[in-house]
């Protein structure tokens, strides 16, 4: 059988660069008819994944009814987009969700948005600190994979796991979704401090007190703590928030520099869920009454509604609290 996935950036082109190692056909739809031809004609995606020479297995397609015959579907479109390309794919099928983020307008968690759209599809979530460019290039990589049905998802594992990408397994769906939208959010916050030039400890205190905003409210929406704890919370966090390979933390690195988010977010190509989630998750942490420091400080710098300066003053005289 062969695997289909949906979205052919650089997460989903390197999905299907990972899926193909095992010399089995790919299907990758496509949205850009540039994309299409580049990968059937020239094995790569120089808009998205560049300097990647892609397997020959792989077949990029931009009819979703060429998908119709794989055994599964990883779905890797951006958050917001995704109920649009799931209501679109053939249904039955299982759904293995890769996007990172919370539904703008309904605030939603992606495996309730695929459930919406795609009713009578099995759905499970891959999640974890993943850089597209490594894993397209075989370098040791963990993730977890979460899926509410054991055995579904033991066959999703074996399915999914290469020599040098290891999925680790959890029934913890909505642990593992919460941590990677959150971490977006507050990849963004340590960009702002390198970018402000507010030293290595503040962004470990972001990244320390990021992560208690995470668990908080993730405990408030039923996640475990021990998902929040591994490769889907804490690990994904810890590696946006230390590298500008990560777009989230290069947005927050503009910011941090001085620039506008109006003009750092107007014409990019490549997603950084981090600013279209933030919102979503402000509103609904304020919802459910659990504190997002951080969260709220991000919010008013995509905002532009305060200077950088009262932002960061704002966030260091809250008063006094036990850790
Ligand atoms: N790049 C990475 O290293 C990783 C990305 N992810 C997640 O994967 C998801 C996709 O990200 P990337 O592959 O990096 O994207 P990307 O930033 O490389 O490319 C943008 C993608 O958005 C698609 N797009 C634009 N407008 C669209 C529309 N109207 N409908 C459907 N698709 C549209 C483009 O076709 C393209 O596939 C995101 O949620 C991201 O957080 C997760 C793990 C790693
Ligand atoms: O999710 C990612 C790595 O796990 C990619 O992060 P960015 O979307 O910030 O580049």
């Amino acid at each position: 059988m062969k695997a289909g996935v949906i979205g052919a950036g650089a997460w989903g082109t390197a999905l299907a660069q990972l899926m193909a190692a095992d010399g089995r056909d790919v299907a990758l739809w496509a949205l850009e008819p540039e994309v299409v031809d580049a990968v059937n004609g020239r094995r790569e995606n120089p808009l998205y994944l560049p300097c990647i020479a892609l397997a020959p297995t792989i077949r990029a397609t931009g009819a979703m009814t060429d998908l119709s015959d794989c055994d599964l579907l990883l779905v890797v479109s951006p958050a917001q987009h995704l109920r649009a390309v799931v209501a679109q794919a053939p249904a039955g099928l299982p759904l293995v969700l890769c996007s990172k983020g919370i539904e703008a307008g309904t605030g939603l968690l992606m495996s309730q948005v695929a459930q919406d759209a795609q009713p009578s599809s099995p759905i499970a979530v891959l999640s974890g600190p993943t850089f597209a460019h490594e894993v397209a290039k075989g370098l040791p990589t963990a993730i977890t994979l979460a899926c509410e049905d054991r055995d579904l998802g033991q066959r999703l594992a074996a399915r999914i796991a290469r020599p040098s990408f290891r999925p680790y397994l959890s029934d913890d769906v909505i642990g593992a979704e919460i941590g990677g939208a959150v971490k977006n959010v507050l990849a963004i916050a340590c960009g702002v401090a390198e970018g402000a030039g507010l030293g290595l400890n503040a962004r470990a205190a972001l990244i320390s007190r990021g992560f208690a905003e995470m668990t908080r409210f993730g405990l408030a929406r039923g996640a475990r703590a021990e998902t929040l704890g591994g490769l889907s919370g804490l690990g994904d966090l810890v590696l946006t928030c230390s590298s500008t390979n990560s777009r989230n933390f290069s947005l927050g690195k503009g910011l941090g520099e001085g620039q506008s988010a109006a003009d750092l977010l107007a014409n990019r190509r490549t997603v950084a869920e981090g600013a279209h989630t933030a919102p979503v998750l402000r509103d609904a942490a304020r919802a459910a009454g659990v504190e997002m420091p951080v969260v709220e400080a991000v919010c008013a710098l995509l905002a532009d509604a305060a200077p950088l300066g009262q932002v960061i003053d704002a966030l260091l005289a809250r008063p006094l609290r036990p850790e």
